[in-house]
């Protein structure tokens, strides 16, 4: 069973965590904005798919740190997990989806399996905090670039369709 948790400030990762549920078949009961819920709700899932766009110069979208904080006490030993957001590589280049690199940091110790990476065609900037071993360690999604964003959404799910 997969769950997505995410957290948005102005409503664009809502939206991507909305399009990725419809294409993984998620019903909306399993989509969860991480301002109101608790992180024992990720207990039943297999597969956590987990969005949050960067804020700030590099940061965490806010309701984030508070979830994420439960979270990490969490044994996520053998668990999936599957990261995305929502950035902007023309106005912040150098943190270009940081926090979907940072959630990666944060979650490592948590003993989760990482899924949904890979080699990063067609972007512009590649050296952030989302690029780990010339990977991006999730799916990030560039305010610059709207006419990607469909297929890159699309690509993803059928990348994870293959690692569920
Ligand atoms: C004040 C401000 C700071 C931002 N900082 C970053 C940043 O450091 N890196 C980045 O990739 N995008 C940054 N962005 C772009 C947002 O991540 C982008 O607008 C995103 O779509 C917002 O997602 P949300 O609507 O789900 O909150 C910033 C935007 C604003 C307005």
């Amino acid at each position: 069973m997969t769950g997505i948790f995410y957290g948005s400030t102005t409503g664009s990762t809502e939206a991507v965590a909305q399009d990725i549920a419809k294409q993984l078949g998620i019903a909306d009961a399993d989509v969860h904005n991480v301002a109101d819920a608790s992180a024992d709700e990720t207990d039943k899932y297999d597969l956590l798919v987990l969005g949050s766009p960067t804020w700030g110069n590099g940061d965490l979208q806010d309701d984030w740190y508070r979830f994420l904080d439960r979270l990490k006490t969490r044994d996520l030993t053998g668990r999936k997990v599957a990261l995305f957001g929502c950035g902007d590589s023309g106005s912040y280049p150098d943190t270009f989806c940081d926090a979907v690199g940072l959630l990666y940091e944060e979650l490592q110790p948590t003993g989760c399996i990482f899924v949904g990476s890979y080699e990063p065609v067609g972007y512009d900037v590649t050296d952030s905090l989302v690029c780990a071993d010339g990977r991006f360690v999730g799916l990030a999604i560039d305010e610059s670039a709207p006419d990607k964003t469909e297929e890159r959404v699309a690509a993803w799910c059928r990348l994870l369709r293959t690692e569920e």
